[in-house]
């Protein structure tokens, strides 16, 4: 998850660059950030979490390894030398004009990068949920979200210093990109790896080797779940806080540089403290949600936290572009960003019977991919209408699409308190702590 949150973010810090090198428009760059999401909306998501169901975490961590490593190489031939110029590209650049053979072709190896990605998320979930079942699973899922938070801080810093490799006089995304799709084949083979180690561990325990594949996905769970208000409410929840998070952490760097006026290498360096914050604060948060409780609560702050970091961003940092607001603002965010995700997907197995759970983390993240595959769709066309006429990618105005992030924020609230008040009365336990082994929790199977 490391590598593949370092590969997601990429090109972020890179907007202007790839605008001026490589002709994406901020619409194409929209169209490019949504693409990861794309087949996955259009139900590759429901097939993983089949796939996952059926033939267990080893085959579907390396499926998905692979799947994430084939994208990006994918990726990595749409920005280079060898295609710019070829006939490829020059088909591609025919039609839809307005988005490059380059920006088509990389939107292609994301959206299949972004297949592995999320297949990965919820192999690692549902892992993560059986194996520290009723022990300390919010801190075990806090640490695993804390290392993919390391990726992205990790990728802010260095993708607009890989970029200036060959000099600052001649900036590329190639080494940036090159890079990542390296550890991404590092991170395959360590899978590798892990799965024959984890064969020989069975072997020696005489487990069969099969045992992992026994909670099998049935299509009327489906049915159930779609059927169920506490899977919508929390499913809705998660799409609109998201869509609010992974979307502004792409477009983010160029509306620092807009607002503040700074190079977009300071820009990246300002805003990797959002990921820096909810990596410090996320394990800590999952050890106090395992013991104390309070999921619920948390997720009512986080957020009313994120709505008031969009508003300051849209309407206070334009007015007042101080970089000191800027990055009291990206922590606080990042405050924002470890109090939803400690919360939420610890929440998922409190309130689903296990027998469901693999599909329902695969449902929840179908859900949350359709709001990260158009949010950035909506986000670039937004900012593309809010600037007509402004060709320096570094003079955008930002405050409309920042109210849209604002906006997503307060229904999101409205979710969480909608959680907050059925969980008072029907007693789900989301408050409650984790470790504890009577959980009167209510599940899905006993709502009403
Ligand atoms: C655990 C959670 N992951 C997700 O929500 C993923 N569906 C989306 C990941 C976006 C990067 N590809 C998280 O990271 O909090």
């Amino acid at each position: 998850m490391f590598f593949g949150y370092m590969f997601v973010d990429v090109m972020s810090p890179l907007q202007s660059l790839v605008n001026t090198k490589l002709g994406w428009s901020p619409e194409a760059f929209g169209y490019y950030a949504g693409a990861e999401y794309m087949l996955n909306v259009f139900g590759f998501l429901i097939l993983a979490g089949i796939i996952l169901d059926k033939m267990g975490v080893r085959f579907t961590g390396t499926l998905s390894a692979s799947v994430m490593f084939i994208g990006a190489c994918i990726k990595l031939y749409a920005i280079s030398s060898l295609f710019a110029g070829s006939a490829f590209d020059q088909w591609l650049s025919s039609w839809w004009v307005e988005m490059p053979g380059s920006a088509k072709l990389a939107a292609f190896g994301f959206t299949i990068f972004g297949c592995g990605c999320e297949m990965a998320g919820i192999t690692v979930s549902k892992a993560i949920a059986k194996w520290f079942e009723g022990k300390e699973m919010a801190l075990a899922m806090g640490v695993e979200m804390a290392i993919a938070r390391l990726g992205v801080f990790a990728v802010l810093s260095l993708s607009p210093r890989l970029a200036d490799w060959m000099g600052k006089n001649d900036p590329s995304v190639v080494p940036p990109v090159a890079f990542c799709t390296v550890l991404l084949l590092i991170g395959l083979i360590c899978y590798v790896v892990f799965t024959f180690m984890d064969t020989n561990l069975d072997k020696q325990l005489g487990a069969s080797a099969n045992g992992e594949g026994e909670e099998e996905f049935k299509l009327s769970d489906v049915g159930g779940l779609f059927k169920s208000r506490l899977f919508w409410i929390i499913a809705l929840l998660c799409v609109l806080y998201y869509s609010a998070i992974f979307p502004f952490q792409r477009f983010g760097t160029n509306m620092l540089q807009c607002n503040l006026h700074i190079s977009e290498t300071q820009a990246a360096d300002l805003l990797r403290w959002f990921p820096i914050g909810a990596l410090c604060l996320t394990p800590p948060l999952g050890y106090f949600l395992d013991r104390v409780g309070r999921g619920a609560t948390m997720l009512m702050i986080g957020s009313l936290l994120l709505i008031c970091c969009h508003l300051i961003f849209a309407l206070a940092l334009p007015a007042f572009p101080s970089q000191g607001l800027a990055l009291a603002t990206i922590i606080v965010l990042g405050i924002s960003f470890s109090l939803v995700p400690a919360a939420l997907w610890p929440s998922v197995p409190k309130v689903m019977d296990s027998r469901y759970l693999g599909s329902a983390y695969s449902l929840i993240f179908w859900v949350q991919n359709i709001g990260l595959f158009g949010i950035p769709i909506i986000f670039g066309a937004m900012l593309e209408a809010s600037n007509q006429g402004v060709t320096d990618p570094t003079q955008y105005d930002y405050t409309n699409p920042m109210l849209l992030f604002a906006g997503l924020g307060i229904v999101a609230l409205f979710f969480a308190i909608w959680l907050k008040v059925l969980d008072t009365r029907n007693g789900y336990g989301l408050d409650k702590p984790n470790i504890k082994s009577d959980n009167d929790a209510v599940r899905l199977d006993g709502e009403a």
